[in-house]
């Protein structure tokens, strides 16, 4: 390192990190103020009066109220928005930057040559010098593009071209430049060597120093609707989306909120895993939920089968599986309730005091009185309104009744104090949000309310009327929740109808089958169980019933592991986030839970999109595993050929066969005790929970962590994972157990095995009992070792 040099890039940092540790006491300061300030408005409070006896009281006081709230609420957000300032500035103290770029515009307006100084956040001194430019500057992305030389980049204003005259890069801790480095490269070998050359660890970290030219495309890309990322195994999909996350949130501060990006990860424990990217990056988390997650919490009466429960019944009835997964079914489920418009509506009766009160014949009357150019979401709003005028006009009816002169009678102290207080609301007012029934209200009075009453026939008429009104309530939030629409007997006649709608035999499905199918599903469904395809489908046919619009505040949402959903939920999750634009990231190779389907998967879900707007990045070169491991795991494929492996250099993959089951058990202590002299954590990964658990018991005696639930914290040691839960992870050491004849030999299980072992960095042993699995057989021997 040139001496000189070091001393001119020292003095830099000093006169930064001087400008940047002013910035922190102001800020501190201004903290202090802040909470000053909202103490003194809250003391505000005080004058607020409470008027409550006059209908232009209740205005004056709650518009007082209001304002009280917006000064209080105007002073929280600018103390929240120093403490945001102060939290990046106290990283950027740590670390204000890690590279340098000199360049000059070509054809642009810029004048001359040009340094700017690249880090976490931008930072500017009292004068707006900028003195570090944030990673996701347009500016910034040269450094991530090119090397030396021409290079052009994306700017709001269009594309740009520079001429790049040096790259630096720098490792600073404490304030003081530990090493400092040029290059001419994107992102020089040396630095993402030193990137990769970590341990793993039980969270995974932000990539922003050495983000690849091919990542860099999807993390600023705000071109598509669809942008899809296949990539393989290790080849930083997800790493990579992180880093999305956080640019769309700089891009588009002050539009966009961390609330309004949803990522839908593999299981909980990935969700664990990744939940410290964003925060390392001076970021809110996204939303982050599984597929599971979002369908059950949607039925919260339903057991939705589990990931464990899904992985081990796969292989039952594929072909049904495959047929219910396919856009085909998607569109038949939209031609089935489209003809509920016509007829064939399942409905209940509207139950009052164990009488039919309103019939549902009565209902499909008025269901279908309507034209049949009303959508099914109209046809129920008018619907609901119709029955709440019925319902209204029961009122004089109900009050003549016997049971309400016997309530009148028993009525307690308290009961008849609390009726005659209550103020007037007209049935369903409650329930309602709108400003004609808030107006109302407001008008009618809610509080209590002294009353007289002329004569005892007009007390007896008031109470008769708020009993009644109190009692069709239960009613009329049943109508407000459209629980007059039999949704469970509409799904199983969709179910029992499904072929007038679907080309079964395409799917080679045979009419038997099916129905038996459907039998099964029905006698599941009384006992409250269901799997994720008819959870999807059930889902998909009562938002359309009930014309649920889905989320439109989410602006974009994220899909890793995108292989393991079936084209059906892809399109239900498009339908249920119409505002949304998509990132999906996916490895066919690694389809564990859909196999077959994957394979036309992105073209499906394209199909869904305005093809202008759909993008393709395709990351061959992978960096999680040594040259060895990714050599030996794309062996393993049929179709491995793209991958390309880092170089790093490590020990060739090791299979250890061994004759009987308790040599190896052996086997595997003694591997798992050389890990651990050698510092590489190990996860030994099963196929399914039943062999972890079974595994676990044999090494009880041993330092393992089962993992035998997504609910349950990754832990730094050794550990025993079913295959599924460790997606999207990945460990020092993996050992697959099991790795022989009798647990591997299903051709569709090379996706699995591959998965698995992918997920090693820098050592994988497979292990097993007899006969090695016949998916190794196609793997030149060279690249890996038998011991
Ligand atoms: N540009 C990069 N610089 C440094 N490390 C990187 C980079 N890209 C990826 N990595 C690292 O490579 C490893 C694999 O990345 P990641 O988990 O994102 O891959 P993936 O494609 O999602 O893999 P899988 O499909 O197997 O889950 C991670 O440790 C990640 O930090």
């Amino acid at each position: 390192m040139d001496d000189q040099i070091l001393a001119s890039e020292q003095k830099y940092l000093d006169k930064t990190l001087n400008a940047i540790h002013e910035s922190l006491e102001d800020t501190k300061a201004e903290i202090i103020r802040s909470n000053k300030n909202i103490d003194d408005a809250a003391k505000g409070w005080d004058d607020v009066r409470l008027k409550t006896s006059t209908y232009s009281g209740i205005v004056e006081t709650a518009m007082s109220v209001r304002q009280q709230q917006q000064l209080i609420a105007e002073r929280e957000s600018s103390k929240s928005r120093a403490e945001q300032r102060y939290q990046t500035l106290l990283k950027q103290e740590d670390k204000p930057y890690f590279a340098r770029i000199d360049f000059s515009e070509i054809d642009g307006e810029g004048e001359g040559s040009e340094t700017i100084y690249i880090g976490l956040a931008s930072f500017s001194d009292e004068e707006n010098h900028f003195l570090v430019y944030d990673w996701r500057t347009p500016v910034a992305s040269i450094y991530y593009d090119g090397g030396i030389g021409e290079v052009d980049y994306n700017t709001p204003a269009g594309p740009q071209k520079a001429n790049v005259t040096l790259k630096r890069q720098f490792e600073i801790e404490d304030g003081v430049i530990v090493t400092l480095f040029d290059t001419e490269e994107a992102i020089g070998d040396a630095m993402l060597l030193n990137a990769l050359s970590g341990e793993s660890t039980t969270k995974m970290k932000s990539i922003v120093t050495t983000i690849q030219k091919e990542q860099n495309k999807i993390i600023r890309d705000t071109h598509s609707d669809l942008l899809f990322v296949q990539g393989a195994a290790g080849s930083g999909k997800t790493a990579a989306i992180l880093q999305r996350v956080a640019y769309l949130l700089y891009r588009y501060r002050g539009k966009l909120t961390s609330g309004q990006v949803v990522l839908f990860s593999p299981n909980q424990l990935f969700n664990d895993y990744v939940n410290e990217v964003l925060p390392e990056l001076g970021e809110q988390n996204l939303v982050q939920m599984t597929f599971f997650q979002y369908a059950s919490r949607r039925l919260p009466r339903m057991n939705v089968e589990t990931l464990s429960e899904r992985f081990e019944s796969q292989s039952e009835h594929r072909d049904i599986d495959q047929m219910l997964g396919s856009l085909k079914a998607f569109r038949a489920v939209g031609k089935y309730a489209q003809s509920l418009n016509t007829e064939g509506a399942r409905l209940r009766n509207l139950v009052f005091h164990d009488q039919v009160l309103i019939s549902k014949e009565k209902i499909a009357e008025i269901y279908y009185q309507y034209n049949e150019n009303y959508r099914l979401s109209q046809r129920l709003e008018a619907t609901q309104e119709a029955l709440m005028r019925s319902l209204r006009s029961q009122i004089g009816h109900q009050m003549q009744q016997d049971w309400v002169e016997l309530e009148i009678e028993n009525l307690s102290k308290q009961e008849y104090d609390d009726l005659i207080g209550a103020g007037k609301t007209r049935l369903g007012d409650d329930q309602e949000g709108d400003a004609a029934a808030q107006t109302r209200m407001a008008q009618m009075g809610r509080g209590p309310q002294e009353r007289e009453f002329s004569s005892e026939k007009a007390e007896r008429r008031f109470l008769a009327k708020q009993i009644v009104t109190r009692e069709l309530k239960p009613l009329a939030r049943k109508i407000r929740r459209a629980a007059f629409l039999n949704i469970n007997a509409q799904f199983v006649d969709l179910l029992r109808r499904l072929p007038e709608y679907l080309d079964m035999a395409a799917f080679g499905v045979k009419e038997a089958d099916w129905q038996a199918y459907v039998e099964s599903t029905i006698a599941a469904l009384k006992e409250h169980k269901m799997s994720l395809s008819t959870t999807t489908m059930y889902l998909y046919l009562y938002d359309l019933m009930t014309g649920k619009h889905g989320q439109r505040d989410i602006r974009f949402l994220f899909i890793d592991e995108i292989q393991d959903y079936t084209p059906f939920q892809l399109a239900f999750l498009k339908f249920s986030f119409p505002l949304a634009k998509f990132t999906v990231l996916g490895d066919l190779n690694q389809a564990i839970f859909t196999q077959d389907n994957a394979n036309n998967l992105e073209d499906d879900f394209a199909s869904l999109f305005d093809p202008d707007k759909v993008s393709e990045v395709e990351l061959n070169q992978t960096y999680r595993s040594t040259q060895q491991i990714t050599d030996f795991t794309k062996g393993i494929l049929t179709n491995g050929r793209a991958i390309e492996a880092f170089d790093r250099a490590g020990d060739k993959p090791v299979l250890k066969l061994r004759k009987s089951h308790t040599d190896a058990l052996q086997a595997l202590k003694d591997q798992l005790k050389q890990n651990d002299a050698d510092h590489e954590s190990t996860a030994i990964i099963t196929q399914s929970l039943s062999e972890a658990k079974q595994l676990a018991e044999e090494l009880k005696d041993e330092k393992v962590t089962l993992i035998q639930s997504e609910n349950q914290r990754l832990v730094t040691g050794a550990i025993i994972v079913p295959s599924y839960l460790a997606k999207g992870l990945e460990f020092d050491a993996v050992i697959i157990w099991q790795a022989d004849k009798k647990h591997y030999s299903d051709e569709r299980q090379r996706r699995l095995l591959y998965t698995v072992a992918s997920r090693a960095m820098h050592r994988l042993t497979l292990i097993g009992e007899g006969e090695a699995s016949p998916l190794l057989k196609q793997v030149d021997a060279d690249l890996y070792e038998e011991g």
